[in-house]
C-alpha cells in the first residue's frame, strides 16, 4: 500500500504534513532534513518512553542519523504519569545538559503522553524550538499528534498546563502498531470514534461497516481510519486553531466526563479512550434530555462502542466529586460546565448544562454502576 500524504493547512501557522504508511519511519531522516525549519538543526533530541525505547529508538535513530544529523535521546517511564510537571522539568534539564539551543529541534517518537509532553517541552525550552511528532500508538496517529495541543497534567486536572504549537512533520508508520495491545488498540478506536460522531452520517457509519474490520486491524481499513480521522480533525483545527471560536470543542465530545474519570480514578487506571467512550455514552444521554438527541444515536453509538471493544466502565465516583472534577474542565464559564452534546451525528452543540440536571445525570450513571 503506497503513503498517504495530508497536508496540514493551519492560518497563521506554516502548512506541514502528515505521511502514513507501512515504510515512513525508515524515511524519517530525510524527511526531516528536507524540511525548511528543521533541516539544518545541529543537534535533533528524541523523546520517546520506556516501552518504546526498546521497539523503536534504534530505527528512528538510525534514520535520523543517516540523514547527517546528531541525534541525543530521553527515555521517559511510559504511562500517564509522565505527562507531568516533574518530568518536564527533567527534560529542560536534560535538554540544557546537552547544550541544546533554538536551532535545535525535538523529535516525539510514542503515544500521546509522549507527544504532549514532548510538545510541550519544545514549545517551552528557550520559548520554543521545532518539533515532529512520530506517532506510534493508534490514538497519536488518530487525534493527539495533529492540532498542536500539548501539555501535561496536574493532579487536579488533565492537561491543565500546556500550549498550543504545531508540529513541523508528522510521520505516523502504521507498521509499528503491530506491538500495540489490545487495550491501546481499543483506545485509539474511541478517538476514532468520537470523530465520526460528531463529523457525519457517512464517517460514522463507515465506521459502523467496518468496526470489525478495525477491531480486527486490518490494514486497508485502518489506514482509512487513521486518514479519515487526520482530515476531520485538521478542517476542525484550522477554522479554530486556538479553540477560541466554538468550534474546536467538538473535539472535546466525551471528555468532560472522561477527563473527570481520569483523574478521580488516578491517571493510568483507564486509557485515555476508554473514559472518553464512558464520556460519549453520558454525554449523548444527557443529551436526550438537553438537546433532543434521539434514543437511536445513543443505542447505534453504543453498539459502535461495543463493538470496538470499549464496554461501559465498571466504575463510579460519587456525583459531587465528578462534578467538581468537572467545573475544572477548560472549557467551564462562570461557573457553569459545558459540553458537547450531538443533536444528531454530525450536528452537536456546545452546551451550558446547570448543575441540578448534570447531578441528577451522575447520579443515574452512578446508580447504573451498581446495578
Ligand atoms: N494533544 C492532543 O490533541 C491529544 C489528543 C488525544 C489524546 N491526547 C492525550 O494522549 C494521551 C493518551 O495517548 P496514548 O493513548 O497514546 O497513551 P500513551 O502514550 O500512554 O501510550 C499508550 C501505551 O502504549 C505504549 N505504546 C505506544 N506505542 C506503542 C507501540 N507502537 N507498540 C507498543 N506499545 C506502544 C506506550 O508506551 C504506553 O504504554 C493522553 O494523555 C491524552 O490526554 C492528546
Ligand atoms: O485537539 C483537540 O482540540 C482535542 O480536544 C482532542 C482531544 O481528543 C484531546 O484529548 C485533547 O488533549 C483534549 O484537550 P483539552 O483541552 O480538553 O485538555
Ligand atoms: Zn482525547
Amino acid at each position: 500500500m503506497p503513503a498517504t500524504k495530508i497536508v496540514v493547512n493551519i492560518p497563521g501557522e506554516a502548512p506541514y504534513d502528515v505521511r502514513i504508511g507501512a515504510t515512513v519511519l525508515a524515511g524519517l531522516g530525510e524527511s526531516v532534513r528536507r524540511l525548511e525549519k528543521v533541516g539544518d538543526a545541529p543537534h535533533l533530541l528524541v523523546i520517546t518512553d520506556s516501552n518504546v525505547a526498546p521497539l523503536y529508538l534504534d530505527e528512528a535513530k538510525s534514520s535520523l542519523k543517516a540523514a547527517g544529523f546528531r541525534v541525543s535521546d530521553v527515555v521517559v517511564p511510559a504511562g500517564e504519569d509522565s505527562k507531568s510537571l516533574a518530568v518536564a522539568g527533567e527534560v529542560w534539564s536534560a535538554m540544557a545538559a546537552l547544550g541544546l539551543t533554538r536551532d535545535c529541534a525535538v523529535v516525539a517518537l510514542g503515544g500521546g503522553v509522549v507527544g504532549d509532553l514532548a510538545g510541550f517541552v519544545a514549545s517551552t525550552y528557550m520559548r520554543g524550538i521545532p518539533f515532529v511528532q512520530v506517532p506510534t500508538s493508534l490514538l497519536a496517529m488518530v487525534d493527539s499528534s495533529v492540532g498542536g495541543k500539548t501539555g501535561v497534567n496536574l493532579p487536579e486536572g488533565k492537561n491543565l498546563v500546556g500550549t498550543f504549537k504545531q508540529p513541523v512533520y508528522v510521520c505516523a508508520s502504521t507498521a509499528v502498531l503491530a506491538t500495540l495491545d489490545a487495550r491501546e488498540w481499543a483506545c485509539g478506536c474511541a478517538e476514532i470514534a468520537k470523530a465520526s460522531v460528531i463529523d457525519s452520517d457517512e464517517f460514522f457509519f463507515w465506521m459502523m461497516d467496518h468496526a470489525a474490520a478495525l477491531d480486527a486491524r486490518d490494514p486497508v481499513v485502518v489506514a482509512e481510519a487513521i486518514a479519515r480521522s487526520v482530515v476531520f480533525k485538521a478542517n476542525v483545527v484550522a477554522e479554530d486553531k486556538t479553540e477560541s471560536r466554538g468550534v474546536r470543542e467538538c473535539l472535546n465530545y466525551g471528555h468532560t466526563l472522561g477527563h473527570a474519570v481520569e483523574s478521580l480514578a488516578g491517571y493510568g487506571t483507564f486509557s485515555h479512550g476508554a473514559a472518553v467512550a464512558e464520556g460519549m455514552r453520558f454525554a449523548a444521554r444527557l443529551g436526550m434530555d438537553v438537546v433532543g438527541t434521539s434514543a437511536e444515536l445513543v443505542e447505534a453509538q453504543d453498539e459502535l462502542l461495543d463493538a470496538l471493544g470499549l464496554p461501559a466502565l465498571a466504575w463510579s465516583a460519587p456525583a459531587d466529586e465528578m462534578l467538581a472534577a468537572m467545573k475544572r474542565d477548560k472549557k467551564t464559564r462562570a461557573g457553569e460546565v459545558r459540553f458537547v452534546l450531538p443533536r444528531d451525528i454530525g450536528q452537536w452543540e456546545l452546551v451550558a448544562v446547570p448543575d441540578d440536571v448534570i447531578l441528577a445525570h451522575l447520579r443515574r450513571w452512578e446508580a447504573s454502576k451498581s446495578l
